[in-house]
């Protein structure tokens, strides 16, 4: 499944191209978190992979195939939960899958109990707080073992302390062995999380590089304008 290559791929809805032939190749191991500014794509890149989308032109392939291999998981900013408990939330995730009952509901509370929710299990999952939510959300991700996670901007709305759980499962989940390709808009999770950066802008991948290099020194003059532009906020509540 892994190199994952992407090349050349657009995305114009009515002529205008908002990805515009973007390359990038990924690994199978660690945390790649893409950056950018606002509406250049970074959500789109991720519902692309996950094929939620049909792209305009370009190629992506997954080791050598066409098609992923393994299981692709994709969690969104505002999480889409059932009307059902914060069980059943994961446990009807995993019905595709090949498991009796008893291996779901056991795969179910060992999630549950890792993100911190095996307590709320039987509540109504709409009654969750978001950062509750957030964490119910990643579970359900969690339990199907994907090999590729897809997050988008897990935190966006969170207070500092969800914040901090959330980070701890995903950090959990790259441990358990899965590839984690993420967005954010804060650069203080960046440096916390990425092992390597995607930076994105006008359409394509600026720079692609180990995050320790690019929070050090972006290359790239978009890049750069970027972090300059974010960098008061950075020193002042990121110390
Ligand atoms: N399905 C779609 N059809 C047409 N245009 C789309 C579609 N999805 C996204 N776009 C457009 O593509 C552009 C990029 O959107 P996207 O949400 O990927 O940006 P982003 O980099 O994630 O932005 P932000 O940082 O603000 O979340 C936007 O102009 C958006 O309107």
């Amino acid at each position: 499944m892994f190199p994952l290559r992407i090349s050349g791929l657009r995305f114009q809805p009515n002529g205008r191209a908002v990805l515009d032939g973007l390359d990038l190749e990924l690994s199978g191991e660690g945390i790649s978190v893409i950056l950018g500014p606002n509406g250049t794509g970074k959500t789109l890149l991720l519902r692309l992979l996950a094929g939620l989308l049909p792209a305009d032109g370009g190629t992506v392939t997954w080791g050598d195939a066409a098609q992923p291999a393994g299981r692709l998981a994709m969690v969104f900013q505002q999480p889409m939960l059932l009307r059902l408990s914060v069980f059943t939330n994961v446990e009807f995730a995993l019905r595709p899958q090949a498991l009796n009952a008893a291996e779901r509901r056991a795969r179910t509370d060992e999630v549950l109990a890792r993100v911190g929710l095996a307590h709320r299990a039987a509540d109504c999952a709409r009654l969750l707080s978001g950062g509750e939510r957030q964490r119910l959300a990643l579970a359900r991700a969690w339990a199907m073992r994907p090999r590729l996670l897809l997050l988008d901007e897990p935190t966006a709305s969170l207070d500092p302390s969800a914040t901090e759980a959330v980070e701890r499962i995903i950090r959990e989940i790259r441990t358990d062995g899965a590839k984690v390709l993420m967005t954010t808009h804060n650069l203080g999770q960046a440096t916390r999380l990425a092992d390597d950066v995607v930076f994105l802008a006008d359409g394509r991948v600026q720079e692609h590089v180990a995050a320790q290099r690019f929070f050090a020194r972006p290359q790239s003059p978009a890049a750069r304008a970027f972090m300059q532009g974010e960098l008061p906020w950075r020193i002042a509540f990121d110390r």
